[in-house]
């Protein structure tokens, strides 16, 4: 410890109580690194100085010499200071200091010792004003070590928080550790640190970083040397060159990476499940104004502190690695969950497409008949963006009747009408930082309209009965079976949502359109089933494959796969033959012009629309008036059923 300046302005006022300058010679005489020195004198030098305070503190009692007295300066206000900040083994003259904190705080790595030698006109100045003097100068060099200690505990806190601070953000385990001993070794003024972390199942510790050990990582056994002791023990181990303990330290390690460890300080590493999990150790302290090249007592408090909140970061990135890699398979499955099956050049040249589409934050149109897969390209869309990650959330604009809508897209304060008996996230809340699908866009109302399109234009959402505005993060992707142009016409549609809507299209050809993927989506589906219902798949015939391919398919691929779905449920055969699949002849390809449309004028929209009337009857009919099975064969939600039957002017119950 060496007091420099403070002792230079102290002392003078100290001594001036006892005797006028002339009359004095002596000065405050201490231990530095196993050497003792003056760190303040006055009058002439007396070579005999060092001698006596190093006897005065060995034997703790008041010595005299030559005209001059010494006493040891205990530090006040007692005992456990002098134990911790002065009176270490490393003070006590045996050269090394190597203890554990298992047993009390007793044997602590510690740093110099000092003591008071005077003489007063040429005689040693007497006991009671030594004591005196020593008691005053030990207050106030405890003062001024407790200033020092508190002014570098609060550099040490602030520099581990700022280093705590960056571990959140890093994702790499070896930056972490390499920016964990880079804050060892500055809070703990040494040449290097390691962060051990101990594998239970290997008995080992592995240890990061390792300069020059090649791969940058050091394994040892978890019960060698210091820091097996310090694993094991459960409490810190420190030591130091020259005493008679060389054996602890494993001098190959020193060899392999061309050093020579001086002075080690290893903590154990415990998490907040109270498990050990590893060793931080410090190597080799730097001598400093606070202590000489051990490591003292304030250093074990301070990697214990580092460790501490390393254990902290290590368990949370482990836990935020687990958790990443977690919902990376989930998104992973997610995305092969509904593959977007089909080798048609139009499904191809759909999947181009989007592939390009899919990293920009473009908004999207999809457009296609019931069931051709619009939601499933959204998805598709989705997966392969960089929003993957965030979640998909789907809307049915149809199945909300205006009000209704938009509290689900914007969410509701509690309140905000007779129902809302609670605060409501909306659907754009929810898609924050992923997708929303916007399915059957041309069936909302107006109103809904025009807050969808203020919305996507300001990228916030304000609650139903709310003022805050919510800043949102979505991309949105809209479908619709709807002629949109014409709704435009009508004044149905509003142009500059459509143009909001619309800045990529992709539209999806009818099933009947696309050739052989026909029997490759069927084939999906059936395999997708039958390992669903745990039976052996079987394969269609070919009276079933010719069926299939010239099926018209008006609820395209929902149709075929409800059909699919149907066969594997109903029937218990190896080959599936075209009677199996139970579709309705009337629409095939090949009976495109009914019989029944006799009566038709030559109008397309007009004969369109009977034949679709005359189609969902006999279905209807066929199903005994269940009107969940004869959507589910039209390949259409219920829902959706109902609101066609509205739109062909057809009466429902319903
Ligand atoms: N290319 C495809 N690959 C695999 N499955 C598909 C494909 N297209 C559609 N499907 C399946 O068909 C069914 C209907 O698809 P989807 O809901 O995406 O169609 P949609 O056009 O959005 O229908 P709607 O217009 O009724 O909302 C789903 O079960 C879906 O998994």
């Amino acid at each position: 410890m060496t007091h420099g300046n403070a002792l230079t302005s102290f002392m003078p006022v100290l001594l001036g109580l006892v005797g006028n300058q002339a009359s004095l010679r002596g000065g405050v005489v201490s231990q530095v690194q196993d050497r003792w020195q003056s760190t303040f004198w006055t009058g002439d030098r007396w070579g005999q100085a060092e001698s006596l305070a190093s006897q005065a503190v060995a034997d703790d009692q008041f010595v005299t010499a030559d005209g001059f007295a010494g006493l040891s300066i205990p530090i006040a206000p007692g005992a456990d200071m002098a134990t911790s900040a002065g009176r270490g083994p490393g003070s006590a003259g045996t050269g090394a200091a190597a203890g554990n904190l298992g047993s009390g705080q007793d044997i602590l790595p510690g740093v110099g010792s000092d003591a008071i030698v005077l003489s007063i006109d040429g005689k040693p100045a007497d006991s009671d004003t030594l004591k005196m003097l020593a008691t005053a100068l030990g207050r106030f060099l405890w003062l001024q070590r407790n200033h020092q200690n508190d002014a570098r505990r609060l550099w040490q806190t602030s520099k581990m928080l700022q280093h705590a601070a960056v571990w959140q953000q890093l994702d790499s385990d070896a930056q972490l550790l390499a920016s964990m001993a880079d804050c060892a070794c500055e809070v703990l003024n040494c040449e290097r640190a390691t962060i051990f972390l101990w594998d239970k199942r290997t008995k080992k510790l592995i240890g990061r970083p390792a300069i020059g050990i090649e791969g940058g990582v050091l394994e040892v056994e978890d019960n060698a040397g210091i820091v097996g002791e310090a694993l094991h023990s459960g409490s810190p181990r420190w030591w130091s060159a020259g005493g008679t303990d060389e054996g602890r330290v494993n001098r190959r390690i020193d060899q392999a990476q061309n050093f020579t460890t001086r002075s080690l300080l290893a903590v154990p590493m415990v998490n907040s499940r109270d498990q050990v999990i590893g060793v931080f150790e410090g190597i080799n302290a730097r001598p400093g104004d606070h202590r000489n090249e051990s490591f003292d007592a304030a250093d074990v408090r301070t990697l214990t502190e580092l460790a501490m909140h390393a254990s902290i970061a290590i368990d949370s990135y482990r836990t935020r690695t687990d958790l990443t890699e977690t919902r990376d398979r989930l998104v992973e499955q997610a995305a092969q969950s509904k593959p977007l099956i089909g080798n048609h050049h139009s499904i191809q040249e759909i999947r181009r497409n989007a592939t390009k589409v899919a990293p920009t934050d473009l908004s999207v149109l999809v457009l296609g008949s019931n069931g051709t897969g619009k939601e499933v390209l959204a998805q598709h869309i989705h997966y392969q963006s960089e929003r993957r990650n965030g979640p998909f959330v789907a809307v049915n604009c149809a199945a909300l009747v205006e009000t209704l809508l938009e509290s689900e897209l914007f969410g509701h304060e509690k309140g905000a009408f007779t129902d809302a008996s609670d605060t409501r996230v909306g659907k754009f809340e929810l898609a924050n930082g992923g997708t929303l699908f916007l399915d059957e866009v041309g069936d909302m109302s107006a109103g809904g309209q025009a807050k969808l399109l203020r919305v996507l234009e300001e990228k916030v959402v304000v609650r139903v009965g709310g003022s805050r505005p919510i800043p949102v993060d979505v991309r949105v992707i809209a479908a619709t079976n709807q002629p949109l142009q014409e709704l435009i016409s009508a004044k149905r549609f509003r142009e500059d949502l459509f143009f909001r809507l619309n800045v990529v299209s992709l539209t999806l050809p009818p099933l009947s359109h696309r050739g052989d993927d026909v029997m490759e989506l069927a084939e999906h589906f059936l395999v997708d089933f039958c390992r669903q219902i745990g039976r052996a798949v079987p394969t269609f015939a070919a009276s079933a494959r010719d069926a299939m391919l010239s099926h018209d398919w008006p609820g395209n691929v929902r149709e075929l796969r409800n059909t699919v779905e149907r066969i594997c449920y109903l029937t218990t055969t190896d080959v599936v033959e075209a009677s199996d699949l139970m579709m309705s002849p009337s629409a095939t390809r090949a009976s495109t012009v009914s019989p029944t449309m006799d009566d038709v004028d030559g109008n397309l929209n007009s004969a369109t629309r009977e034949f679709q009337i005359q189609h969902i009857e006999r279905l209807i009919a066929s199903c005994g008036g269940n009107m969940t099975e004869a959507a589910g064969k039209l390949g259409l939600h219920r829902s959706n059923l109902y609101r066609k039957m509205r739109q062909l002017g057809m009466p429902t119950s319903s």
